[in-house]
């Protein structure tokens, strides 16, 4: 697998022709506490198209869960866009909010105990949930061992949740988050209480439903790991999509399969950007930079360093100010 450096050049244009299952942009979440203000979500834009699997990662803190909530529908954001599976999420009123939840999309979340009632067994789970969403299937029985069989746990039908593993539960519970035919599947540190060997299999389950019935598929995870078993990987960083990790397979002169992961910076609608932290440690880059931009691509110096440091590009309309934000992190 090659790294690739990153680089700006992700393009946020959205085709007429399909509505992506979630679209973000600009999206804020204020709370408020104690009379302090903490801005979760800082005009986060994100966009996942239909049958795509996304992994959401960033450090503690960071908004991830913040944004999972919202696109579950428990919590309204405080300003900007976020649409999923075609709802509105911020003008939606109780009722629709209800309909969205029992029959668009679907949750796995860390703990067992918010997934699955530890009085019912697995299939009893599954049943259970299916009649939240009012399935009306005359082969319920049917229809429940095989999403089981789907995920590899049929055997478990009629065990409880303390009687089978993590990684068994998880598996249940994603049997459950599909109950309800969802169009979104979303789910938060789905592998946070498993081993690295039983992560894995459990997002290769996950990446098989995602493969075997299409389903849009947005995992948020601290574990930078998850981008081995998906085509996607979305960083965030401070309440702000920052950079993606794309994955792609291509076969080399030698006739080998080669995966390729290239890291990219997202450039938002009105042309910003983060820059990685390594970049701007080692560069030591803060408060202002200069820009010059070149022929195909643009060049970035320390703001504090002489001016000689960035060479003139001669017929460069240069940047009307030069610096860019005040944090040094992105420029518009
Ligand atoms: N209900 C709330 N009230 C006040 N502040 C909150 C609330 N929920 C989240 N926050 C704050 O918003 C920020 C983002 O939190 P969030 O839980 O989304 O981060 P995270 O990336 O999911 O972190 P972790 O990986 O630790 O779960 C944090 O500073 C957090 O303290």
């Amino acid at each position: 697998m090659t790294e690739a450096p990153a680089t700006g050049t992700v393009s946020t244009a959205v085709p007429a022709h399909a509505e992506p299952h979630i679209l973000c942009a600009d999206l804020v979440r204020i709370f408020a506490a104690e009379g302090v203000e903490v801005q979760a979500l800082q005009g986060l834009n994100l966009r996942v198209d239909r049958g795509e699997m996304v992994a959401l990662v960033g450090a503690s803190g960071s908004g991830k869960s913040t944004l999972l909530t919202i696109l579950s529908g428990l919590d309204t954001p405080t300003a900007g866009l976020a649409r999923c599976a075609g709802s509105d999420l911020l003008t939606m009123g109780r009722k629709e909010r209800v309909q969205y939840q029992r029959h668009s999309v679907g949750f796995v979340w860390q703990q067992t105990s918010r997934n699955l009632l530890p009085y019912l067994t697995a299939a009893e789970n599954v049943a259970m949930a299916m009649a939240v969403a009012g399935n009306k299937t005359k082969d319920r029985k049917g229809r429940i061992m095989e999403l089981l069989d789907l995920l590899e746990v049929g055997y478990c039908a009629d065990r409880r949740p303390t009687e089978l593993s993590g990684g068994e539960q998880q598996r249940t519970a994603i049997a459950v988050a599909l109950a309800n035919d969802p169009q979104v599947l979303l789910a938060d540190e789905p592998t946070g209480e498993l081993d690295e060997a039983t992560s894995s299999d459990v997002l290769e389950a996950m990446r098989g439903v995602n493969e075997g019935l299409g389903i849009t598929t947005l995992i948020v995870t601290h574990d930078p790991a998850v981008s081995e078993h998906v085509n996607r990987t979305i960083q965030i960083r401070d309440g702000r999509t920052s950079t993606e990790v794309l994955r792609r397979r291509e076969v080399d002169e030698h006739g080998q399969e080669q995966h390729i992961a290239e890291e990219f910076a997202v450039l938002d609608r009105v042309g910003r950007l983060q820059l990685p932290d390594d970049f701007t440690k080692t560069l030591d880059l803060r408060e202002r930079v200069r820009l010059a931009l070149e022929t195909d691509h643009v060049g970035v110096w320390p703001g504090h360093r002489p001016a000689k440091a960035a060479p003139a590009v001669p017929d460069a309309p240069a940047p009307e100010t030069g610096p860019a934000s005040e944090s040094g992190e992105a420029w518009q």
